[in-house]
């Protein structure tokens, strides 16, 4: 028994000498090419007979379509342009982009997380015997192979690495859309769309760069954080308040951070909301990517006086003379013909949304903030309060060069000196370029005169009160250095008023 043993360790001994005299044989006397090209070999019959699983994406399952399937063609859509020998290439009647489909037969390679997978597409005709008649069916699927070592992290991770990226895809070639509420009394639907294509962007909106880039950097923080929204049981939602004169700008942002986000915008139009349970409803039927805006706050409900109104219920009588009478056109309404109750706008903005998911901007926009209710305003229901005022140098400089395309000019001084003294709303100055496109110089020109003839009224009703001595200009440029800084500390506090 001893002695057997002892043999048989004597070989394998043996064995393994043998082994290492050929590998060194083979390392040292082969020439390296043939070395390499051996190796290859080797590791091929190896991998050959390794254990090897494959899984199978089906178009239907049981008659109903199989979304996986779905994702899986965009998937792969996307990726396979570079290594596909033939490919199938179209585009949908909804979508923005031209979309690539593997031809049957053909194979997709790619590494996820250091291993590879295999796809194949298939085609197989089917026949199906059904009371004596012979139907044929194509049956399409997908065939994804790896080796079997990999089967959990395919499970756990490849796939749902695949329906993220499809969705993500899907997402950003659909059409966006602008909703409204308006004639939701007339064809019963809740919302009206159309497609939502509006040219404002952060590039062209005018506005001070630093305060652009600290919204660009918010609207980023807030869609990156459905983690963080979660975890600490709050719906994924932000509230954003922007006020300011008619003409500055708010509903132009809004656009620009629509197209930001490529979210759709709701245009939730209050007056036309018959009671709070129709507010609920429309609020609930929004997707889960939405600007979900309501512009003139202060015009559409009587916001300012909150005891008026039952907080925690409808006052249904109320509420429906007060539609009754609007609908017949005769109700001048409580302050402005508020149909909805104050205690509706809140709750929503508190947290309807907690249980629907997804992840919803509110943007209330208003001329007059002093008028809304502090409750309205506290963070929660308005997380950030944009003011958009009058047009300082910095955002003359982007109209000037969306709108006459130079970024320079000789009476930039001048100008840069009038704006610290004339209101003038970036609406204002978007028209008055408008009128000079061809001609640069002019509208420069055209500029500086509208802005003086603007200033004479001021130094007028100033001398009267005697605040104007007779030297005229130099106090009137006093006065301009004055209040140039008023507005640059009044955006330093904004700045710092909204920072959270
Ligand atoms: N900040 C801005 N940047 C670029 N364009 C602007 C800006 N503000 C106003 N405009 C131009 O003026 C027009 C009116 O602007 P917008 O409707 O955005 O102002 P608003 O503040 O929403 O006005 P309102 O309070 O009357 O609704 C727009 O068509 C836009 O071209």
């Amino acid at each position: 028994m001893t002695m057997e043993l002892l043999l048989d360790w004597k070989s394998i001994g043996s064995l393994l000498a043998t082994f290492m005299f050929v590998r060194t044989a083979i390392h040292d006397f082969l020439p390296p090419e043939v070395y390499q090209a051996l190796k290859r070999l080797f590791l091929k019959v190896f991998a050959a007979l390794k254990p090897k699983i494959s899984i199978i994406i089906e178009e239907f399952d049981n008659s109903y379509n199989n979304d996986l399937f779905d994702a899986v063609q965009t998937y792969i859509g996307s990726k396979c342009f570079s290594s596909a020998q033939v490919l199938k290439l179209s585009k949908s009647k909804n979508s923005k982009s031209l979309s690539y489909t593997m031809e049957t037969n053909q194979n997709f390679e790619e590494v996820f997380e250091g291993f590879k997978v295999n796809w194949k597409f298939h085609t197989v005709e089917k026949k199906t015997n059904s009371m004596g008649y012979t139907r044929s069916h194509e049956n399409r699927y997908f065939e994804l192979s790896f080796h079997g070592k990999y089967k959990e992290i395919i499970h756990s991770s490849y796939i749902p690495h695949i329906t993220e990226v499809a969705e993500k895809i899907k997402f950003k070639n659909r059409e966006r859309k602008l909703y409204t509420n308006r004639s939701a009394d007339e064809d019963g639907r809740l919302w009206s769309s159309v497609p939502f294509s509006h040219p404002s962007t952060f590039d062209t909106v005018a506005m001070n760069p630093i305060r652009k880039r600290e919204i660009q950097d918010d609207l980023i923080k807030f869609v990156n954080r459905r983690e963080f929204y979660s975890r600490v049981g709050r719906a994924w939602k932000r509230g954003y308040l922007l006020y300011g004169p008619p003409g500055t700008g708010k509903t132009s942002l809004i656009a620009a951070i629509a197209n930001f986000l490529e979210f759709d915008i709701y245009d939730l139009e209050l007056t036309a909301v018959t009671s709070n349970s129709q507010l609920r409803k429309l609020l609930i039927s929004t997707s889960s990517k939405s600007v979900v805006v309501v512009e003139d706050i202060d015009c559409s409900l009587d916001l300012s006086d909150r005891k008026k109104e039952d907080i925690n219920g409808d006052d249904h009588h109320d509420q429906h003379e007060k539609g009754r009478k609007r609908k017949h056109g005769n109700y001048s309404g409580g302050s402005y013909g508020s149909i909805v109750s104050l205690s509706g706008v809140l709750n929503f903005v508190d947290g309807l949304w907690s249980s629907c998911g997804g992840e919803r901007l509110m943007i209330f926009t208003t001329n007059h903030k002093e008028k809304l209710d502090q409750a309205l305003l506290r963070p929660g229901r308005m997380d950030k309060h944009i003011n958009l005022s009058y047009c300082e140098i910095s955002a003359f400089k982007i109209l000037m060069n969306n709108y006459l395309n130079i970024q320079k000019h000789p009476l930039m001084n001048d100008i840069e000196e009038l704006l610290g003294v004339v209101k003038m709303t970036p609406a204002d100055i978007g028209e008055i370029f408008m009128s000079c496109e061809e001609d640069a110089n002019m509208g420069m020109v055209k500029m500086v005169e509208e802005m003086r003839i603007r200033l004479r009224p001021a130094q007028e009703s100033a001398d009267i009160n005697g605040e104007l001595s007779k030297e005229d200009d130099q106090v009137a440029e006093e006065k301009a250095e004055d209040l140039k800084n008023e507005r640059e500390d009044s955006v330093a506090a904004e700045l710092v008023d909204s920072v959270e």
